[in-house]
């Protein structure tokens, strides 16, 4: 039996001595890089130092140290007589074993005091052309990136060898580490940098995507489904109670939330299916969220809720005598904490601070769509609107279609949302015709609809959809304008009476 040989170089240390032990007592020799050879020799065990092995001294601080044809001759000789011999002629060792795990960029680049030249001197260059190339030559070489491989390595050792199929998956693992690692180097460079053509579309995005939680199943029983995040954040919702979040509890809880952070005034946005059943502003959250319920109480049975001010036990009080799948808020206050954890299987979460990104990203068949978010803001100042009827609004009227204008553009569309006193009546969403929409707003709305305002997340093509809306009592519309007809759509508002204004800018959501 040759004598099998380990080349160890690691940064995070732990879990180190135990294995080099067991490897040891397996028989493997030993070697190791500086900081690495001295750990495991301060433990009473024999190993060589890499310097030892090249004839040559680490050099520039440790930017090279294990860079060395008789280290990496050693790892990527294949066993064939031809290799071997020309090993021998340079009086090098084979190495059977790799084991590293590299510095810790992402770690140090999460810190705050965080600079361009601490992050670059955390950049491993060995230590990656170390896994690469053991996992190159995995026909013959183990190559372990990660701590929690060492017992099944040292198990394997101990019965004389890894086999060739555990061989094959920690080459894998450690070609996804090296690819994963450089992925955040060159994210972090990028950003440091500011590429020239990084806005708004870049020319490559690299998404480095770490699953975070298995979801029990996907949308539906039969599909499978998890939350991934991009690697080194964190989740963007802590669980503070209840039960582990669905799949679909994600989707709704990141409708909701970016609804209901969408508005000064403190509101309430119950979300069911991707859609607001119910949304509302007011003085104070607690009267907010009974104009929120009042919108389709119905509907909101089951709903994932979100608020823009710390819940405070008034609203959490009144929360409780409805079924609620997640709620969240920026923050709790203590009794109203007390008062939702009575309801066993309530969802309750706070966001953890992860920046919102720049960017959506939406997988279709063989691709990814991305586009920006959709935040504008000239358009959600009533001053930058319009108005093409012969009718005024009123500042009641005008504070309305602002706020039916900003709730539309969290509707799916064709969206269609009646809205009286910042709340809304009526919301048609999802429709394939925006008279349809207008139709489910009104008999959503019923007898509320009377005094109300539209709005529309994309102009009217036809004067259908405001004659319909005038009918069910709408007396005010907002919408983007632009169509082909706009004048026999303006000219049946002006023929009903309506006040009707134009932002310019349309807020389709699929
Ligand atoms: N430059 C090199 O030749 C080199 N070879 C290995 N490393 C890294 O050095 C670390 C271990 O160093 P030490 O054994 O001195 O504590 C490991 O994270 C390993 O990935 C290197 N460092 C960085 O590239």
């Amino acid at each position: 039996m040759p004598q099998l040989r380990a080349l160890l170089s690691v940064s995070d240390k732990s879990g180190l001595v135990p294995f080099a032990r067991r490897l040891h007592e397996a028989g493997v020799e030993l070697i190791a890089s500086g900081g690495t050879a001295r750990a495991i020799a301060d433990a009473g065990l024999p190993v060589r130092a890499v310097e030892d092995v090249t004839g040559f001294p680490e050099i520039l601080g440790g930017r090279v140290k294990t860079l060395h044809p008789a280290i990496h001759g050693g790892i990527l000789a294949r066993r064939t007589t031809q290799h071997l011999e020309e090993l021998q002629q340079h009086g090098i060792a084979p190495i059977d074993l790799v084991v590293v795990n590299l510095y810790p960029f992402r770690e140090t680049i999460a810190q705050a005091n965080a600079t361009l030249a601490t992050a670059v001197e955390e950049i491993d260059i060995g230590g990656v052309a170390l896994l690469r190339a053991a996992a190159k030559n995995h026909e013959s070489v183990t190559v372990v990136c990660d701590p929690a491989d060492y017992d099944a390595v040292a198990d394997a050792f101990a019965q004389g060898g890894t086999s060739s199929m555990f061989r094959k998956r920690l080459a894998v693992k450690a070609f996804r580490h090296t690819a994963e690692y450089d992925t955040a180097i060159a994210a972090y460079l990028a950003d440091q940098i500011g590429e020239p053509d990084d806005t708004p579309m870049p020319s490559h995005i690299l998404v480095d995507l770490k699953l975070a939680q298995l979801n029990r199943y996907g949308e539906n029983p039969h599909q499978q489904g998890g939350l991934y995040i991009y690697a080194g954040e964190k989740v963007p919702f802590e669980v503070l109670h209840g039960k582990e979040m669905s799949y679909n509890n994600w989707l709704d809880l990141d409708g909701s939330w970016q609804a209901a952070q969408d508005f000064r005034e403190p509101t309430v946005a119950i979300i069911k299916h991707g859609n607001p059943c119910g949304l509302a502003s007011a003085p104070n959250l607690a009267d907010a969220y009974d104009k929120a319920l009042a919108s389709d109480p119905v509907s909101a049975f089951g709903s994932i809720i979100s608020v823009n001010r710390p819940l405070d036990a008034e609203t959490a009080r009144r929360m409780s005598s409805l079924f609620i799948e997640v709620v969240a808020a920026p923050a709790y206050e203590e009794e109203a904490l007390e008062i939702l954890r009575k309801k066993k299987n309530l969802r309750i979460v706070q966001p953890t601070g992860v920046a919102l990104r720049p960017l959506s990203l939406r997988s279709i068949y063989g691709g990814v769509l991305v586009q920006e978010l959709d935040r504008s803001q000239n358009d959600m100042d009533p001053d930058n609107w319009q108005i093409v009827t012969r009718q005024q609004p009123t500042p009641e009227q005008l504070a309305d279609l602002a706020f039916a204008w900003r709730v539309a553009r969290h509707v799916k569309s064709n969206a269609i949302v009646f809205a009286k006193d910042r709340a809304t009546v009526g919301v048609g969403a999802g429709q394939m015709s925006r008279v349809d929409s207008v139709m489910l707003a009104g008999h959503k709305a019923g007898e509320r609809a009377q005094g109300a305002v539209m709005a529309s997340d994309a102009f009217f093509p036809f004067p259908d959809g405001i004659e319909a809306a005038a009918q069910y009592g709408i007396t005010a519309v907002v919408q983007p304008g632009g169509s082909v007809r706009d004048e026999e759509v303006i000219a049946a508002a002006d023929a009903l009476g309506l006040v009707m204004a134009f932002t310019g800018t349309r807020h389709f959501r699929h």
